[in-house]
């Protein structure tokens, strides 16, 4: 199978799409970036890619694009991934992570793409006493996203089963940091993933970090999280796209290092970078978080030969903190540079 087939990358707008993006591209992979922009940003999309703005369930136009670039692989990204908006909006996020990727599924069969390789979550996993959580760990998803996930997960294996579709399922522990060149970075406005928030604080963006619960049974009673650096994340699957292509079978892969951090590690990591201390309010428990989520991360070393190369809270949260500096620089002087509220409705404390 030649490498210089274009593949199709459906939430290329978005953060981890359009860092997997550049590292296809990167590697003299063609890309097609198919997304709707509802949380994408089209300054996202490598220039070197091709764009193409419309919706996974749009089947007419996925059928056209499949067929005419001559896709034989396609990278599914796009979804919707706020885990609280799922508690509030479960259909919305059925309809985005379950139906839209059915409709993709079924446009991928029609036009005879043989390969996927699908973004899912550590949030298909229940909470667990287990230091680390193995591929083959009970799944018992306690959110609408979570068992969205799972749901088109199960979907795809089935569907490719029956049709040829090899699907490589890979389960994202917690993604952060930001492309080491500074070509793209987590651009979601009013984004809710903790290394982000803390690096908005941090640059002024907004007032304080809300750290949602300190009573957990963990070491320092924060919550505790695999985080992995989104290059690293691009590369693996830029291997599982070639492993597919090898001829290598539909498969099921935790994406992290095996190493927890707590969210008071964070805080301290961010402090070590700006030398101050961070503006901290803390919070009642967030609805749905687990207390610990650290991944087993041996399969994906061993089925894709990954070997990551930015590991170490320190080296996510640096350049996390330059993807922000770089946006505020960039930004035009008349736009809004009052802080943003943080964001916890109902603050407790502040230290
Ligand atoms: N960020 C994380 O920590 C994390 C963790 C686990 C899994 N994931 C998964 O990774 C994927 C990408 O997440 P992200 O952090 O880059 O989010 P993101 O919001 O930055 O990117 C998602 C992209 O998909 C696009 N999109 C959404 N629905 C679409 C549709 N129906 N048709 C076309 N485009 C559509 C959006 O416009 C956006 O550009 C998601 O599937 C998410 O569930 C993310
Ligand atoms: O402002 C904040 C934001 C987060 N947290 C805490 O930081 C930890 C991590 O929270 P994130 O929102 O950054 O990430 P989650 O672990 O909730 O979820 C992320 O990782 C999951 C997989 O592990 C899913 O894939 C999901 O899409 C993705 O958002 C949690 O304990 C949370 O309570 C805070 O204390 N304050």
């Amino acid at each position: 199978m030649s490498e210089n087939r274009p593949v199709l990358v459906t939430g290329g707008a978005g953060y981890i799409g359009s860092h997997a993006s550049l590292a296809l591209l990167d590697a003299g992979i063609p890309v097609v970036v198919l997304d709707n922009l509802c949380t994408g940003d089209r300054r996202a999309v490598p220039d070197g890619a091709t764009f193409i703005q419309g919706s996974t369930g749009d089947a007419g136009l996925v059928g056209d694009v499949l067929r005419f670039f001559q896709i034989d692989a396609v990278l599914h990204f796009a979804g919707s991934l706020v885990v609280s908006d799922s508690v509030a909006n479960p259909l919305g996020y059925w309809r985005n992570n379950v139906c839209n990727t059915l409709s993709l599924a079924d446009s991928c069969v029609r036009a005879g793409v043989e390969r996927m390789v699908f973004s899912s979550t550590a949030a298909v996993y229940g909470p667990s006493d287990a230091a680390m959580v193995g591929e083959d760990a009970p799944t018992a998803p306690i959110t609408p996203y979570g068992s969205s996930k799972l749901s088109a997960e199960r979907m795809l294996a089935e569907a490719g089963a029956a049709h040829g579709l090899r699907v490589a399922a890979l389960r994202y522990f917690n993604v952060a940091g930001a492309d080491g060149a500074g070509r793209t970075g987590q651009y979601t406005a009013g984004a809710t993933h903790l290394i982000k928030v803390a690096c908005e604080v941090a640059t002024g963006q907004r007032d304080a970090l809300d750290v949602f619960g300190e009573d957990y049974g963990t070491p320092d009673g924060t919550c505790v999280r695999d985080f992995i650096h989104v290059s690293d994340l691009a590369e693996a699957h830029v291997l599982a796209l070639r492993y597919l292509r090898r001829g290598g079978e539909a498969t099921t892969l935790n994406c992290g290092y095996g190493t927890g951090h707590s969210v008071r590690a964070v805080v301290r990591a961010v402090e070590r970078e700006t030398g101050r201390p961070l503006p901290l309010r803390r919070a009642e428990r967030r609805p749905g978080d687990i207390p610990a989520l650290v991944a087993r991360a041996d399969r994906i070393r061993q089925t894709l030969g990954w070997q990551p190369r930015h590991q170490g809270l320190d080296r996510i949260v640096g350049s996390s903190l330059a993807w922000e500096r770089r946006m505020l620089s960039d930004r035009r002087p008349d736009e809004d540079r009052k802080p943003r509220p943080a964001t916890s409705a109902r603050p407790m404390l502040t230290h």
